[in-house]
């Protein structure tokens, strides 16, 4: 179903260039393990495997962020998830790079510096202009050929990303073909029974785009998070208050009501909205609230009840496909995790075809002892899922597959 070329049509014992996302949270200056290093790893062995010269790029944070740091660390957390060294060297294209490139034997791995480090990475620039910085053309020379498996980074064009494929042979990683698959099916396959998507979370814009671009592909869209929040009140609920230090629900409201509204009047056949509410009552437990009994704006909901996670799981469990977008409550907090817990684990107990997205929602799978494998896809990316929803496409898979 794609079009561009994958490890399988690599001659072996070439010298690569590999792409990855590994760019991770970090605490007190410290990188903190995640998946991502856990799915590029499966790229990496494979091709250390295969006795090739694998030599990696990849970005951390954004200059002038906290999160803007070495991949010192990274080098190390990584080696740990292929079961192989991974060298680092602290620079980018520089003359450090380039020997220590050179000295690489067949199966080495060797990480470069952060190639946000480099300036011409970022500005964002057509592929033709990012192929002709000093950056591309002082590394490429040293390759045969260039590997994106940077799924969660490809709707960036930046050089690291789209300079590099129209100066080399240009493949796709293990992560970019499964990531590029799973994200584009709901787009792109035809399901025979009913397709549910999950939407939720904080960002009120997200799921609105997700339910414009899908809405001839999605039967039903259940709702629940923040996003859920204001659509009941578009539905005349007095909801959306927020818990004190956070602002999520006035702006979004002010700045997304009239298409709320729209969206509702035009598929409101389409969408399910929560039966009933949880919160924190005096004495700090779970309560829950029947949506038809809330009267004020007095309080701070933070999860579906638990009989929309029954209506929901039901719904759920009757459908050929279901993809998740955004979680249905403070799952961090085990009081109102009920909601994304049970529809994840209705997934999980069905044979749907399935896809979970978004990189807040996907923790909770381990946080809550799920196992990914009872899921079809648990996907790494956040805004390159979303913009994979919503149809539009991924500059770094397009430069792959031309
Ligand atoms: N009612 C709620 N109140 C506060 N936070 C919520 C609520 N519902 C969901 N959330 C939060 O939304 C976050 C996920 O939001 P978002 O970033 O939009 O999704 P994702 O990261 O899955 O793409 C979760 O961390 C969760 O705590
Ligand atoms: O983590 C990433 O994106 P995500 O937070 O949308 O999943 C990518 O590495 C892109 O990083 P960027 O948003 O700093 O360009």
């Amino acid at each position: 179903m794609t079009s561009f070329k994958t490890l399988d049509d690599l001659e072996d014992g070439q010298r690569v260039l590999v792409r990855l996302d590994l760019n991770s949270p970090v605490e007190d200056g410290e990188v903190q393990d995640n998946r991502r290093f856990d799915r590029h790893a499966e790229t990496v062995r494979e091709l250390a495997e295969r006795d090739f010269r694998v030599v990696l790029m990849a970005h951390q944070g954004r200059p002038g962020r906290d999160t803007f740091v070495s991949l010192e660390q990274h080098a190390e957390i990584l080696g740990d998830h292929v079961g192989r060294d991974v060298a680092f060297v602290d620079d980018t294209f520089g003359d450090r790079a380039i020997s220590a490139i050179n000295d690489l034997e067949g199966g080495e791995i060797l990480l470069l510096e952060n190639t946000r480090m480099c300036d011409e990475e970022l500005p964002e620039e057509d592929p033709e202009t990012k192929a002709e910085t000093e950056f591309v053309r002082a590394l490429a020379p040293a390759f045969d050929a260039y590997v994106n498996d940077a799924y969660s980074a490809a709707h960036r064009s930046h050089a690291s990303l789209v300079g590099f494929p129209l100066a080399l042979p240009a493949y796709a990683g293990r992560v970019m073909e499964t990531e590029y698959e799973a994200n584009t099916a709901i787009a792109e396959r035809a399901f025979d029974g009913e397709v549910t998507m999950v939407v939720g979370g904080t960002k009120a814009t997200d799921v609105i785009d997700v339910m414009t671009a899908l809405e001839d592909k999605v039967d039903t869209f259940l709702l629940g998070g923040i996003a859920g929040e204001l659509f009941l009140r578009a539905d005349g609920v007095p909801v959306g208050r927020d818990i004190e230090g956070m602002d999520l629900f006035d702006d979004q409201w002010e700045a997304n009501e009239t298409t709320i509204r729209s969206l509702i009047d035009d598929y409101g056949d389409q969408i399910r909205l929560a039966l009933d509410l949880a919160y924190e009552d005096e004495d700090d437990e779970r309560a829950e609230i029947e949506v038809g009994d809330i009267e004020e704006k007095d309080r701070a909901f933070l999860d579906v009840g638990s009989n929309t996670v029954s209506e929901y799981a039901a719904t759920i469990e009757s459908s050929e496909a279901v993809f998740v977008k955004g979680a249905l409550g403070l799952f961090e907090d085990e009081r109102f995790a009920d909601g994304t817990v049970g529809v994840l684990e209705a997934i999980s107990e069905t044979d749907c075809f399935s896809v979970v997205g978004g990189g807040d929602t996907s923790r909770a799978i381990e946080m809550y002892g799920m196992s990914e494998d009872d899921f079809g896809h648990v996907s790494i990316a956040g805004g390159a899922y979303i913009r994979a929803l919503t149809g539009e496409r991924l500059v770094g898979v397009e430069v792959l597959r031309e």
